[in-house]
């Protein structure tokens, strides 16, 4: 159980609007958004496109409805361009995160990335990084970590399906090359499981270097289809791949079990990219939300 934890929860707004397929929930207003959230129970959310970029206009929407940020998305390409390109994205990222008084930023490498790309099986196209694309992502991460901590921030690397660091090689390999004091890892059970790694093991491994975590759950059935017709990552989220926790295979008593023993503190967000046409945002958060307060007692 989770009630001793210093641990709040919150949703991120793709459940209602997907920035990465924006025909999925585009007609969806960011009040009706952020308002559902605060009534289904959640006490934070991260940033989605549809919400306005002046802090004082978004903090007074927020505010109103008991709601914080907690973190929000950056795309880095260090392995694709200049360093420079990605630290001028990455300072305004940072300080409107900070003035919003998030406390995390979440990066994830998108150079040579698949995720985004409607055409290419994503078991079969994921980049696979040299040794030089390696050099150039933790020297990047590195300053950037050093960038977040001026701002007493910390930056967390979100693992992604279709990118340079997907399976638990590859995350081990992150955490062995990156410095702890500079660079945290966020958790996303979904994506673990849906790449067929051992989700548990890395959760074991790494929870005193987890500082932000997504709970995200897989329908077996869907995952099987996008293996067997070889769909892309967008084409699995359209057919549905991901739901919130409760809704799908995940087990994830155990999940709660290693971070209930661990001293993690910060955030849990329920983050479950699908089509809201299909899934009602509003209902799957309630959902989400009473199941994570039956296993987790938060
Ligand atoms: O944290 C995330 C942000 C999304 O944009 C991404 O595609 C999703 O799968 C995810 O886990
Ligand atoms: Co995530």
């Amino acid at each position: 159980m989770l009630h001793n934890h210093s641990i709040k929860l919150g949703i991120a707004p793709i459940g209602w609007t997907n920035d990465d397929l924006p025909e999925l929930g585009g007609h969806i207003p960011f009040e009706q958004c952020i308002s559902e959230m605060a009534l289904a129970g959640y006490v934070g959310c991260e940033v989605g496109n549809k919400f306005p970029r002046d802090t004082k206009t978004l903090h007074h929407a927020l505010e109103l409805r008991g709601l914080s940020i907690a973190a929000a998305w950056f795309s880095a390409y260090l392995t694709t361009k200049p360093y420079e390109e990605t630290e001028i994205a990455f300072i305004a990222h940072r300080d409107f995160l900070h003035e919003m008084g998030a406390k995390h930023i979440v990066i994830s490498e998108q150079g040579h990335s698949i995720q985004g790309d409607l055409n290419i099986s994503i078991f079969e196209g994921k980049p696979i990084f040299s040794e030089k694309e390696w050099n150039l992502l933790v020297e990047g991460l590195d300053r950037l970590g050093r960038l977040a901590k001026e701002k007493n921030m910390t930056l967390v690397y979100h693992h992604h399906m279709g990118t340079g660091v997907q399976t638990e090689e590859e995350i081990n390999q992150l955490m062995k090359r990156t410095n702890p004091n500079v660079m945290s890892l966020l958790y996303d059970c979904g994506h673990l499981y849906f790449a067929g790694e051992d989700y548990l093991r890395v959760l074991q491994n790494y929870i005193d270097r987890i500082a932000h975590i997504h709970f995200k759950d897989v329908r077996n059935v869907v995952l099987k289809s996008v293996k067997e017709q070889k769909l892309s990552f967008l084409q699995g989220i359209k057919a549905g791949v991901f739901t919130v926790p409760g809704d799908g295979d995940i087990d994830f008593k155990p999940i709660i079990q290693l971070i209930a023993q661990s001293n993690y503190e910060g955030w849990i967000i329920v983050e479950a990219e699908q089509d809201p046409a299909k899934a009602n945002p509003f209902e799957y958060a309630k959902n989400a939300r009473q199941y994570i307060r039956e296993i987790a007692g938060l």
